[in-house]
């Protein structure tokens, strides 16, 4: 199997206990998995990991069959890369809608004319182009969340990781989710504490416990 992520015996261990250990996992070409687990047993932990964003763990990390065993070596993978954090609010780095999803196109040197057409596109792929304008802060909790979801397509990844897309969302967001993930085609993990949310995205569902994943 082509695998985009694969994981071998991770183990993290926080200031004060071990938090979990013997963590494998394959997650293969435009695979979804879905990660559950009791809260404090370390998820959200294990996606930053992941993300390139934890890196006192031990074990194996590699991505497309590439072992990282450096910051140096994750970068050249972060743009494969999509993280969408729990807390979305500290992730926008524009104030409005249009701007923050252009922002990853410009960073890449793609002219304003062109990454505003490529944003809008995005945008109206995901349905929220009437946001364009607006303030990120004065949008819904679910708007956020699917305007950050807009922002990380604009970067390309071949990975999604995604915290928590539909925490505090009702249920008619949470419908909208999974109809844009289900339509993504990317290799994507997906930590969540809502059942029927995964059943409805994930064919592969794993229990994370302090002595690993296991299959549901
Ligand atoms: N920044 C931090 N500093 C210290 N401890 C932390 C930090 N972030 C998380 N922790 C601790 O690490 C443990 C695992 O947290 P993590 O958020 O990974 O769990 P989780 O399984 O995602 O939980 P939940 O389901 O509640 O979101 C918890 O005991 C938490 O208190």
């Amino acid at each position: 199997m082509s695998c985009s992520i694969t994981l071998k015996q991770i183990s993290y261990k926080n200031s004060s206990n071990r938090l979990f250990e013997n963590v494998n996992l394959n997650v293969g070409h435009e695979e979804k998995v879905a990660i559950v687990g009791a809260n404090g047993v370390g998820k959200s932990t294990l996606i930053r990991i992941i993300a390139g964003l934890e890196h006192s763990y031990e074990g194996v990390l590699e991505l497309f069959h590439n072992k990282i065993d450096s910051k140096k070596e994750y970068k050249k993978f972060r743009s494969d890369v999509g993280y969408l954090p729990q807390d979305v609010n500290d992730y926008f780095l524009c104030p409005v809608v249009i701007e923050d999803v252009m922002f990853n196109l410009r960073a890449r040197g793609v002219d304003k004319e062109k990454a505003y057409c490529e944003a809008l596109k995005i945008l109206e792929s995901l349905e929220i182009s009437h946001l364009k304008d607006r303030t990120i802060f004065e949008l819904s909790g679910g708007e956020q969340k699917i305007v950050a979801i807009a922002s990380i397509l604009s970067t390309e990844p071949k990975i999604l990781l995604l915290d928590e897309p539909t925490n505090a969302l009702d249920v008619n967001a949470e419908k909208r989710i999974v109809d844009i993930l289900n339509g993504i085609k990317k290799s994507m993990i997906i930590v969540s504490h809502h059942k029927t949310f995964i059943d409805k995205l994930a064919p592969t569902v794993y229990t994370l416990n302090s002595t690993g994943l296991e299959l549901n």
